[in-house]
């Protein structure tokens, strides 16, 4: 690292200290002067950090005040963020992540991340050269046209690379300098964003079909380029887009999408562990989803080959997974439905919502539609009296458009449903119980995923490290967890998860073939040693 002095050293985010330079530190770096007379430890630092956060009266404030902490000491923001990641994780990552993006050209302070626009078309490669690091392993990289349940934000949504990567850091332990958040701003089809005055992205309609495609070709290629170890992580894109670019590059490329295999492997993680509350077999289970976007259609996806893997056949495996949308049930009577949805559309006739519950009796329901509200009285009172405890997993983000509340999945259900929801909730007291929702995010899989891939430099990213990665978070779910009715672990103990994840998906990763270099002796001991431990 290059060795800094005076006021340049306080100002560098990454060999700051601030007011925990020592003495001899003091002297040796020219800061006598610059700090005030006490030495404090980090452990002192954490706590005006804590003090001053919970004084903000908005999320937004708070959001706010830990990026600014981000851009001013690198150690302490994820020495905080590790050390109370139940507190922060909301603050920098999703619900208050929606609101940042919402209201980003507004609260916009320090530039972050990597900006590509369609003038850079051409010149991607030597663009990339002006990202000060060499040694990057992961990029989250999103067009910000579907940015959680809150559509298209254009350039805004470059919130949420940088929000997942602070998890990279913070869950899966990697080291900030090896992480790139990446922005494609190919315009926005938001047109109040574009008349916005403030607003401080493309300001132009979105590029679309060839244009689109070949930019992104274009960005790819100049990543493998100038980065050939990296792992691309698509976020946040349109469903259609997402699956068209997954299916472009998934056999080639080192990558993967998290909306559609990240939430299946945090959704079936859930799945296999609500058996262990329900004692009911996997291989029994029936699973309805409402939405037929990225999220539903790949946990679908996902829950053949579980399926297949608990001994059923392949039609069997598709019997026991049913679609509703808005209209209701997704039979053949509906038009123009999705080409990934067609292997999926029931053989009943055609009825609404609440009756498929009725006719089909599933053991679990998932919500991934962006709708607040779509799991209303009738869908939940429904699935509490078909089943002695239904599952209920309301993945849309953020909580503005959860499919329903915590305390409504409770109160409807009498307290009976085992709920989970994709942004935390708080614990309900319903009936003198208290019932603690778990949040199933993909934060318990993508920083596994990617610490993993990193690890074994896979080249590829395969379905099978999802469904391992399934199984190791069902598995870490401990047993006080399943009597009290919780289906995901404590966050607390995310980067330890996410370590035994990437153990999972190094073994997947020599089993196939995919992994860079010889299988190490000891796999465990080859994660560990990528692991940052913020701190001075
Ligand atoms: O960001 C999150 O919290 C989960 C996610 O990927 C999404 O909702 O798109
Ligand atoms: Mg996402």
């Amino acid at each position: 690292m290059k060795s800094l002095y005076g006021k340049t050293l306080l100002n560098d985010p990454v060999q700051n200290k601030s007011t925990a330079f020592t003495r001899e530190e003091r002297e040796h770096y020219g800061l006598q002067g610059l700090l005030p007379y006490g030495v404090t430890d980090i452990k002192k630092q954490q706590q005006r950090v804590l003090a001053n956060l919970r004084n903000k009266s908005s999320n937004i404030e708070k959001y706010i005040y830990l990026n600014d902490l981000l851009e001013r000491n690198q150690q302490l923001f994820y020495r905080t963020l590790v050390d109370h990641i139940g507190e922060i994780m909301p603050l920098v990552y999703t619900p208050t992540v929606g609101e940042a993006c919402v209201k980003l050209s507004h609260i916009f302070r320090k530039p972050q991340g990597f900006y590509i626009t369609p003038e850079d078309r051409g010149e991607i490669i030597s663009r990339l050269k002006n990202w000060p690091e060499t040694d990057v392993q992961i990029i989250v990289v999103t067009d910000g046209e579907r940015i959680l349940g809150l559509g298209d934000l254009g350039a805004n949504g470059m919130g949420i690379p940088i929000g997942k990567i602070s998890l990279y850091v913070a869950c899966a332990g990697i080291y900030p300098d090896r992480c790139m958040p990446v922005m494609l701003d190919v315009g926005t089809g938001n047109q109040a964003l574009r008349e916005d005055p403030l607003y401080l992205g493309y300001p132009y309609p979105r590029l679309v079909g060839q244009d689109y495609l070949s930019l992104v070709d274009e960005f790819v290629e100049a990543v493998q380029h100038r980065y050939p170890d990296a792992l691309i992580q698509f976020e946040d894109f349109s469903s259609r887009n997402a699956f068209t670019l997954l299916d472009r590059y998934a056999a080639s490329v080192r990558c993967f999408n998290d909306d559609i295999q990240g939430t299946a492997a945090v959704t079936l993680a859930g799945i296999y562990a609500s058996c262990r509350i329900t004692h009911k077999s996997f291989a029994d289970l029936k699973i309805m989803l409402l939405g037929t976007g990225s999220a539903a259609t790949g946990v679908a996806e996902l829950l053949l080959p579980a399926f297949k893997a608990a001994g059923l056949g392949e039609a069997e495996a598709h019997s026991r997974i049913s679609f509703v949308d808005r209209r209701g049930l997704v039979t053949a009577a509906h038009e123009l439905i999705k080409p990934r949805i067609c292997p999926f559309v029931s053989e009943r006739e055609a009825m609404s919502f609440v009756d498929a519950i009725t006719a089909i009796q599933p053991d679990v329901l998932i919500g991934a539609t962006g709708t607040a509200g779509a799991f209303n009285e009738a869908v939940i009172r429904e699935m509490a009296r078909c089943q002695e405890r239904p599952v209920i997993i309301a993945l849309s983000n953020p909580t503005s458009h959860t499919e329903c509340t915590a305390e409504q999945a409770y109160r409807w259900s009498e307290g009976r449903v085992i709920f989970a929801s994709g942004s935390p909730f708080a614990p309900v007291t319903f009936n003198k119980r208290t019932h603690y929702p778990a949040q199933g995010n993909n934060v318990y899989i993508y920083p596994g995923i990617g610490l993993g891939v990193m690890a074994s430099r896979a080249r590829l990213v395969v379905e099978r490290m999802f469904l391992v990665a399934a199984e190791e978070l069902a598995n870490r779910v401990l047993s006080g967890e399943i009597e009290r009715g919780s289906i995901y672990p404590d966050i607390a103990r995310v980067r330890d998860i996410s370590q035994g994840i990437a153990i999972k998906v190094c073994q997947v990763a020599w089993q196939d073939s995919l992994a860079g270099g010889n299988l190490p002796e000891d796999l465990e001991a080859n994660v560990q040693a990528l692991i940052y431990e913020p701190g001075y």
